[in-house]
């Protein structure tokens, strides 16, 4: 017999002294090995015929930390897989409740941190305020450009020979630091390193060092009965801070609720060393002091440290947390109840969420509906409000802000509406596929399985993922133009848009891809621009023009629009569009155009393939 060199018909061949019995065995072996192979094969085959047949239309989601990326995916979850988004409804109302928590514990906190001017600041703190003028890089008469060097300061050519402008009141990366106070911005919580500032409810009355608040007419449930540990020597306020520890104790429970077990890695709190301290819900992911904790490693007690404050709970897209938190309802409505039904591999969603009424009853909500009263009234108090305003702590224009609807979403059979899940506060680290086929069927789309990408932060390596989008949603929060960013607190929010944006443009893999602007969160901007708040005294470029919605929204749609003409290395499709994705009624009419554009052109593209 001839023999090979082939090594692996050398390895394949048997051996030589193989009996009958064990050919017999080893034919049996080969014959099974190569009926599987078929199988993989033929799996394989009909996998790829599927995929020729389904269309797959995929969407990438871009943006800052905050943009609006998240509330963008629970939109379009919302429009087309309606089902889905009610039955997750009532998971949110968790999200929703530590939302109103932090709101409250910003509070409390801004009221025992001494006011840096009063006499009970701490030295430094009254060394900073009184070395810094409170405004200092309002820019008094506009210097010559080049004169400008400590201001960030973009000049670009939008390819027409006409020269932009586009200054911005914060300095770029590589300037020194620039304190948030000096840059207007929100209240920066300077005392954060002073262990004497304490984050705890109890607190004495040099909390209202310059004017108490109107806080002397005493709170309605003040009586003794109301709570055992409120003594005869407390003020109101006091008495108020004492009924209101409870929601500490809920606070740690709703973050073990948020946290599902096999997340320990992706959930996690922020810790942040004097963070934003414009909403009560915590920034900066990454931040060099972050922490990871949840319910499992026991650093609960962490809560109470300073540096708790301002953290935010983040988890990362998709199901996790969802599933975790369903698998918590149905175990806490009946122990009979097992989540191992398809349905919890199905996105995991809980079974018939919200239906009968009885799964919105829990511990949270009971605390929650019982401190009603006394977070209204904190809420509401004029002289509260006063120091709030003087820290400017803008909790209204933050995220996750629920305090105006207190009654509402605090009544024990409180079920979130869509408007609440879209408010809702949850920050996503990491990247996420958000897969669906619209329930409701619109002609051509039927049969389409979408594919949206929600990329948490802005930092995120997301390039070399997704040269095969169909599209991008870019979305700059525009409102932002008098904020700086959590993550890097002398960064300008808007110029940090404006920079990720010109990396979209620019980048060479998304060359192909169309590109749809979200200007974002108009709704805020308008507020803004109507309490008073000028564009120009950001965006230097912007001069004397109008400080109006209108006038505005279309100067930075013409500067992000010709960035894109610029930067882009092809021609390509570009929408842009004024946004407040919170907003239903708006937004649902955005969704359907961008729907209907994605969907013309992936059908253009399959041609030409
Ligand atoms: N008022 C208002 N709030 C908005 C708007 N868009 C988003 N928000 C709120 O802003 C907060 C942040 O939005 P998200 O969608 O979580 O932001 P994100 O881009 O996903 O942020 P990361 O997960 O940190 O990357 C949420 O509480 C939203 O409800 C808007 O147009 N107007
Ligand atoms: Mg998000």
């Amino acid at each position: 017999m001839p023999v090979s060199d082939d090594p692996l018909d050398q390895v394949l061949r048997p051996p030589p002294d193989e009996s009958q019995e064990e050919r017999d065995i080893r034919l049996e072996r080969e014959a099974e090995a190569r009926r599987i192979s078929q199988a993989i094969d033929a799996s394989i085959k009909a996998e790829r015929a599927a995929r020729r047949k389904k269309r797959i239309v995929r969407l990438l989601l871009l943006g800052q930390s905050e943009s609006g990326k998240s509330t963008t995916l629970r939109q379009f979850q919302r429009l087309y897989t309606p089902t889905a988004f009610r039955e997750e409804r009532v998971l949110w109302r968790a999200v929703i409740q530590l939302n109103i928590v932090r709101s409250i514990r910003t509070i409390l906190d801004a009221l025992s941190t001494p006011y840096p001017n009063s006499p009970y600041a701490s030295p430094r703190a009254r060394a900073r305020s009184l070395s810094r003028p409170r405004h200092p890089t309002m820019p008094s008469p506009p210097l010559p450009p080049q004169s400008h060097a400590a201001d960030s300061h973009h000049h670009v050519s939008n390819g027409n020979g006409v020269d932009m402008h586009f200054s911005y009141g914060s300095p770029p990366h590589h300037y020194p630091p620039r304190r948030q106070d000096q840059n207007r911005d929100y209240y920066q919580d300077d005392e954060e390193d002073d262990p004497e500032s304490d984050t705890e409810f109890t607190i004495a009355n040099q909390s209202y060092p310059n004017s108490p608040p109107n806080f002397n007419h005493g709170s309605p449930r003040s009586d003794p009965s109301a709570s055992s540990t409120t003594t005869l020597a407390q003020t109101p306020l006091e008495a108020l801070k004492t009924r209101l520890l409870p929601l500490r104790h809920i606070e740690a429970m709703l973050i073990a609720k948020l946290v599902p077990p096999n997340e320990e890695e992706a959930t996690h709190l922020g810790v942040i060393t004097g963070g934003e301290y414009r909403n009560g819900n915590g920034h900066a992911p990454g931040s060099p002091t972050e922490s990871h904790f949840s319910h499992h490693n026991g650093r609960l007690g962490h809560h109470r440290s300073q540096s708790y404050r301002n953290q935010e709970i983040f988890v990362r897209p998709g199901p996790g947390w969802k599933g975790g938190l369903a698998r918590a309802r149905v175990n806490f409505q009946s122990d009979s109840y097992e989540d191992s039904s398809p349905q919890s591999s199905n996105s995991q969603r809980p079974m018939s969420a919200g239906t009968t009424g009885l799964e919105t009853q829990d511990e949270v909500q009971d605390v929650l509906n019982s401190c009603r009263k006394d977070m209204i009234q904190l809420w509401n108090d004029d002289g509260i409000r006063d120091i709030l305003r003087r820290r400017k702590i803008r909790l209204e224009e933050g995220s996750g802000f629920f305090l105006d609807d207190l009654e509402r979403v605090t009544s024990l059979k409180y079920m979130p509406t869509d408007e609440d899940v879209l408010k809702a506060r949850l920050k996503t680290v990491g990247v996420s596929e958000y897969k669906f086929e619209m329930e409701v069927s619109a002609g051509r789309d039927s049969g389409t399985e979408w594919r949206i990408v929600d990329v948490g932060g802005s930092r995120t390596t997301w390039a070399p993922f997704f040269d095969d989008v169909d599209a991008i949603i870019f979305l700059a929060p525009i409102s932002g133009f008098d904020q700086v960013l959590s993550e890097d607190r002398t960064v300008n929010r808007l110029e940090d848009s404006v920079l990720l944006w010109k990396a979209v443009c620019s980048s060479k893999l998304l060359a192909n891809v169309d590109l749809v602007l979200f200007l974002n969160k108009c709704d805020i901007l308008e507020k803004k621009l109507n309490a008073g708040v000028k564009l120009a005294k950001y965006v230097r470029s912007y001069g004397d023009r109008s400080n109006d919605l209108d006038s505005v929204s279309k100067y930075l749609r013409g500067k992000f629009s010709a960035i894109h003409r610029e930067y882009s290395p092809n021609p390509r499709k570009f929408y842009a569009f004024c946004t407040s994705v919170t907003d239903t009624a708006t937004t649902a009419g955005i969704i359907a155009s961008v729907r209907d554009m994605v969907i013309r052109q992936h059908l253009k593209q399959s041609k030409l393939l």
